[in-house]
């Protein structure tokens, strides 16, 4: 999904005000809570890749900017030519978002033709193992050097085997603010099942904070929890023979195969 220019994350990324991308990504394992992170890293095609190295080679949770890209490169992962990750699409929208004044980095109230999505992705296997990870360009127009939720673990990522595992997307300092992925967790620990978890969740975090976001989530048994307060997002899940997906809500559509 990093090599998809529709999505909001590596090639595709959206832009900072210098018209750079930065990126953002976290993954967690649910049987140990390991977990890794980088931020504001440039030039690396797959930073989700470079947050498991985090986790899985260094003693740290996560490693931001010129550490980050310094780590990389030690790790082998080669750095893409400079700009190669600007796509076309993301300068138009940063040029709209500049000529708009600049404010209007949320859905509410708003018709935002420059928000993509960020990535996200939930597993279980057949172990039992509880997984997350989470891959982001961030904000359109944002400052350079911002942080998103999208590498904090709690906000943007969390997996813990007792409970479940969470990717979220949306307005990143209001993620950030109610550690969002956590607070859905915490409802299924108390007792709810994955969908009211994450629907009941992201409405309180809405209606405290005024900004929207979604969520996908999966319990340790295999069942999936899917809501947004923004107006749309796109998800999809396979279980057995079957691939659901949607992007409006109510909408799951399903395609049977062999
Ligand atoms: N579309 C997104 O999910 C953006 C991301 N949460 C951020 O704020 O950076």
């Amino acid at each position: 999904m990093e090599d998809e220019e529709a999505f909001n994350a590596g090639y595709g990324s959206v832009l900072n005000l210098d018209g750079e991308v930065e990126m953002d990504a976290s993954i967690m394992l649910g049987s140990n809570l390991n977990a890794g992170a980088v931020t504001v890293v440039k030039d690396i095609a797959h930073p989700i890749s470079l947050a498991r190295l985090v986790m899985e080679k260094t003693p740290h949770v996560l490693l931001a900017g010129a550490g980050a890209n310094r780590f990389a490169k030690a790790q082998g992962i080669p750095e893409v030519p400079p700009g190669s990750l600007v796509t076309k699409y993301a300068q138009m929208a940063l040029e709209e978002f500049k000529k708009r004044g600049g404010d209007d980095r949320t859905e509410i109230g708003h018709k935002n033709h420059s928000e993509v999505d960020t990535v996200g992705a939930v597993a279980l296997d057949s172990k039992g193992n509880l997984a997350a990870a989470t891959s982001t360009g961030g904000i359109n127009g944002k400052m350079v050097g911002r942080s998103s939720d999208t590498c904090m673990i709690g906000s943007g990522t969390y997996a813990d085997d007792n409970f479940g595992a969470v990717s979220t997307t949306g307005h990143g300092e209001t993620i950030a603010k109610y550690c969002l992925a956590h607070a859905i967790i915490k409802e299924v620990e108390r007792g709810k099942g994955v969908q009211n978890a994450t629907k009941d969740t992201l409405e309180k975090m809405t209606q405290k904070l005024r900004n929207t976001a979604g969520a996908i989530t999966i319990s340790k048994e295999g069942e999936v929890g899917i809501f947004f307060t923004s107006k749309r997002m796109a998800w999809a899940y396979q279980r057995e023979n079957e691939l659901h997906y949607g992007i409006e809500h109510n909408q799951d559509i399903v395609e049977k195969f062999e």
